[in-house]
């Protein structure tokens, strides 16, 4: 997870999906742009499936009597050097046209695509080369590029194609090297490279689906360039040859005779241009539907009806329940997770890697990321639902403590600017104000000569200190929630504990609740009032802090706390393990996922999955062993 606080950019982000609902969504298809570029698109499609059919033979005859003749009612656009309808050449010219355009782009983009998705899969030394050769094509001019490799492969219409498509293939190989970038640092990529999965099955299975739409979108923009293109190579007369003809042949044709009949050149450049913003107007607003439709599967999830299982809790800070986070391609690592927390409790969210834990945090912070999808049926902080608050309510009521606090603060900025700003921006505060808010919030945490260090850049500050100043962005509204996840991660033991105690006083004085995300047991059960322990997504136990060493159930909880060392631990022998791994997020089967390590797992667990129920006072375990 990037780390950021809900009071800067990623609340704002949040805020934005909140706001947008489903009727702004069909909106994009409702505008001008969209009619206006759908309307072109299937003029054009339509033209290219009759006009051949209806207009063909007028667009061949050859009439002695009326060469080279100016627009009149028999011949609109006039007639060519043979006499020749022009207007009927013109609709017959679109089928060639776009069927060229077309090949164009589907050359451009496969080799495009195999040459950015190439790095991914080569040795350091050849994807180097790859990328230097698709940087240097991205720099050279796109025409010249076509030209030139028109020329070397014969003029007509092949030269032409394989010349747009050379042209292309440059954007795309780039377009596909970033996004790949982008994929190749997902958690689920680092895991799979871990696991020894080849490059090429990476690339197939992981990384080339993730980026898949984005890539289509960029074919349909592509298409009108295409267009474009290919007409200006035949207008340069490097393009379709006689006795075939496409739009940018007409133009070729014309050019001779346009200063004696201009009309012989408005048909062809009318067809071109609009064709061309016809795809483009198409390509932007398929563009613009996929990004609201990213956010709008978060939209969709935040704006669901809320599930009545269960009474919801008005004393509650926050309540989720049956919150599932997925992924395409069949990858839940959230799975119907259910927490709630009281005003002023510290709750511990527990689990090894990959269980859910940061997942959890973003889906409640609005900060999953494109292409998750989240579901819940309850999601209340401070008992609204959250789809229902603004991005400044959300921005004031959460606040969110990341691992990486340099990555939380923008190093450009100095630290008071950056916490004003979150006074500005959220509570309408004058410039003064903020700054002066931001000294005694900066203060409030502690960090020695507060009014100094406002006016420090983050990396002129310890990390300690940066993570305190996180801390007070957060407290610079007024949270009734704090998100801490693994805070202390990135800092050396002498500070973790300084921030752990500040973070206990903030509640404490704030009387805001704290959800502490960590996979490190005993930092948990020594900071917080309640444990919520998850494996593969889902709670397993929840259970007093202080009952953790004794009266710990679920064997996976049982199995945590056993890898504690203690005074009576034998130091020369190695410390107990937890034998196996947790199962990836598509992988989890029917049964009690923790049923593959458990010592204890019989056919039952392994093929029926057990609820979280009550077990005792205050705790409750999803376990068959424990509770059957
Ligand atoms: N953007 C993403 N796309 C697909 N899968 C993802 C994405 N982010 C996380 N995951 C997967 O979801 C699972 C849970 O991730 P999460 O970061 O919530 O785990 P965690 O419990 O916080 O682990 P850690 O303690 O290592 O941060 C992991 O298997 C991870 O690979």
């Amino acid at each position: 997870m990037g780390a950021r606080t809900a009071a800067d950019g990623g609340v704002e982000q949040a805020a934005g999906h909140v706001k947008k609902g489903p009727g702004r969504r069909g909106g994009v298809w409702r505008s001008a742009p969209a009619l206006i570029g759908g309307a072109l698109v299937l003029l054009m499609a339509v033209l290219a499936v009759v006009g051949p059919i209806i207009w063909g033979a007028a667009a061949e005859r050859i009439d002695a009597g009326a060469i080279l003749q100016g627009a009149s009612a028999e011949h609109p656009l006039g007639t060519d050097n043979l006499g020749r309808d022009l207007l009927a050449r013109v609709l017959v010219a679109g089928r060639y046209s776009l069927a060229l355009a077309l090949l164009a782009t589907l050359i451009g983009a496969t080799v495009g695509i195999v040459l950015g998705a190439l790095p991914s899969v080569l040795p350091r030394r050849g994807a180097r080369l790859v990328t230097g050769a698709v940087n240097a094509l991205v720099a050279f001019p796109g025409l010249l590029l076509a030209m030139f490799t028109a020329v070397a492969t014969g003029l007509g219409a092949r030269g032409a194609v394989l010349g747009i498509g050379v042209a292309i293939a440059p954007g795309f190989a780039r377009l596909t090297q970033t996004l790949a970038a982008s994929v190749a640092g997902a958690d689920y990529v680092a895991a799979a490279r871990m696991l020894g999965v080849p490059r090429r099955r990476i690339l197939a299975r992981h990384i080339l689906p993730n980026i898949a739409e984005p890539l289509i979108l960029n074919l349909a923009q592509s298409l009108g360039g295409a267009l474009l293109g290919l007409a200006g190579m035949s207008f340069l007369g490097l393009g379709v040859q006689p006795p075939d003809f496409d739009w940018g042949r007409l133009l070729f044709d014309g050019f001779t005779w346009i200063y004696v009949n201009p009309e012989v050149a408005l048909g062809p450049a009318a067809a071109v241009a609009l064709a061309g913003i016809g795809f483009n107007l198409l390509g932007d607003t398929l563009a613009r539907a996929a990004s609201r439709s990213s956010a709008g599967q978060r939209d969709t999830a935040r704006t669901a009806p809320p599930e009545r299982a269960g009474e919801p809790d008005p004393d509650a800070v926050l309540e989720v329940h049956d919150l599932t986070v997925s992924f395409p391609g069949g990858s839940t690592p959230v799975r119907g997770l259910s927490l709630s927390i009281a005003p002023g409790e510290i709750v511990g969210l527990v689990g090894e890697s990959g269980s859910g834990k940061s997942l959890t945090a973003a889906a409640i912070g609005g900060l999953v990321p494109y292409p998750g999808t989240v579901t819940y049926g309850r999601l209340r902080l401070g008992g609204a639902d959250v789809a229902t608050l603004s991005g400044k309510e959300l921005g004031t009521a959460l606040a969110m403590v990341f691992q990486d606090p340099m990555a939380s603060l923008n190093p450009a900025l100095k630290v008071g600017g950056q916490l004003a700003e979150v006074a500005v921006v959220h509570q309408g505060a004058s410039r003064a104000d903020a700054r002066r808010r931001a000294v005694d919030r900066l203060g409030h945490v502690q960090l020695p000569e507060p009014a100094k260090q406002a006016a420090q850049h983050p990396h002129e500050l310890s990390g300690g200190m940066r993570q305190r100043a996180v801390i007070a962005m957060g407290l610079m509204g007024t949270p009734r929630l704090i998100v801490a996840d693994e805070p202390t991660t990135a800092l050396d033991v002498t500070v973790q504990r300084q921030i752990l105690r500040l973070l206990r006083e903030v509640v404490e004085e704030t009387g805001a609740a704290l959800l502490f995300i960590s996979h490190d047991i005993a930092v948990v059960g020594e900071l917080c009032d309640r444990v919520v322990v998850m494996y593969a997504g889902r709670v397993v136990e929840e259970l007093p802090a202080d009952r953790l060493a004794d009266d710990a159930a679920h064997p996976y909880t049982r199995a945590l706390v056993a890898s504690l060392p203690d005074l009576d631990t034998d130091r020369g022998r190695p410390l107990a393990g937890i034998p196996g791994t947790q199962p990836a997020p598509a992988r989890v089967g029917a049964g009690c996922a923790f049923a593959g390590r458990c010592p204890l797992a019989t056919e039952r667990c392994r093929s029926e999955r057990p609820e979280l129920v009550v077990h005792g006072l205050r705790q409750r375990v999803a376990c068959w062993e424990v509770t059957s």
